[in-house]
């Protein structure tokens, strides 16, 4: 019964929080409060959106979520007439008086963003950037004028007032990444932009041993293992603290011994971290070297039992 309680809590995927996690809230929160709009920009695995997450949670004010596309518009922002519904009232209640009122009125659904701007919600607008600038720009006047634009609607309203309770967090990857638009400076300049990177081994493995399944030392092999590939990659990519996760869940649930020497356990490694540790191997035969290359780290890993 213990077990399945232990068992039960180590499922749950809390939000690990160390110091510098800590800090980097509280600094958040800070500026939140203070009424500017947050930006967490960083390689992908980092934590931001986990990072968006924790510090929407600490307002304690309903959190909306909309994910960057580059098919997302104002519609979807603001919000469309969605149909008709249509009355008719057809009175025929004296014989000779034939009496007919029929109403045919547009039905309105409000978009998320002006859902989130009405109600003073705290908004991520999660990997932001994957949206068209022009897009964006609606947020210009929303974090200035503290205004919500109704253009390109046919509402009588031009424009909503932002709720003072309205908080907004950001969350990007850096410019270079596929799919990502550049951001206009304008809207940068409204923002306060921090710098995500990815956590050291000590602090994965914090996240890893909550998160993962496996003991301490177990994570931290793990983590140095991907930690030490990854920095076989560019700068800002590779391999992340996903990975981590993937290996460390999967291992656990299918009783594969975390265990570099283990067959079963280098194929999971190279099934999971194969194709990226490819893309950057500088030969003709990048899947064998890449495998090659994990092999060797997987050969190198040490569980030290702390
Ligand atoms: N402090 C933490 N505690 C628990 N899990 C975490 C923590 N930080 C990151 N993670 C986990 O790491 C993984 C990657 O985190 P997240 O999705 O927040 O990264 P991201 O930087 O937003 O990535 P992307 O740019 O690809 O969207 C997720 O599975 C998340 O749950």
């Amino acid at each position: 019964m213990t077990v399945l309680i232990e068992n039960l809590k180590k499922d749950y995927r809390s939000y690990v929080q160390d110091e510098t996690t800590k800090d980097l809230l509280s600094r958040s929160l800070r500026y939140v409060k203070a009424g500017y709009p947050i930006h967490f920009t960083g390689p992908s695995g980092a934590g931001k959106t986990s990072l968006a997450l924790a510090l929407a949670k600490k307002r304690k004010k309903p959190i909306m979520l909309i994910h960057g596309n580059h098919e997302l518009n104002n519609k979807d922002l603001i919000g469309d007439f969605t149909g008709y519904s249509s009355k008719k009232v057809v009175d025929h209640y004296v014989r000779s008086v034939y009496k007919k009122d029929e109403r045919v009125t547009e039905t309105w659904q409000d978009g998320r963003l002006l859902e989130a701007v009405k109600n003073g919600y705290t908004l991520i607008y999660d990997e932001f950037t994957r949206s068209q600038p022009t897009t964006n720009n609606i947020f210009l006047s929303i974090l200035e004028e503290r205004i919500l634009p109704l253009y390109g609607t046919k509402l009588t309203e031009p424009f909503v007032r932002v709720h003072p309770d309205f908080a907004v967090i950001f969350t990007s990857n850096p410019e270079e990444y596929a799919g990502v638009y550049k951001t206009q400076d304008a809207l940068l300049d409204r923002l306060i932009t921090i710098f995500v990177d990815y956590k050291d081994i000590e602090r994965e493995a914090e996240v890893i041993a909550n998160n993962g399944n496996v003991k301490k030392s177990e994570a931290k092999a793990i983590t140095t293992l991907v930690s030490d590939l990854r920095s076989q990659c560019n700068e800002n990519s590779g391999p992340s603290l996903r990975a981590s996760l993937m290996i460390a869940k999967i291992a656990a649930e299918s009783e594969i011994p975390i265990n570099g020497e283990n067959p079963e356990f280098q194929r999971l490694c190279m099934d999971i971290l194969g194709h990226q540790i490819s893309q950057y191997v500088d030969s003709i035969k990048s899947v064998q070297t890449a495998e090659e290359t994990i092999l060797k780290a997987c050969r190198n890993m040490q569980v030290k039992e702390e």
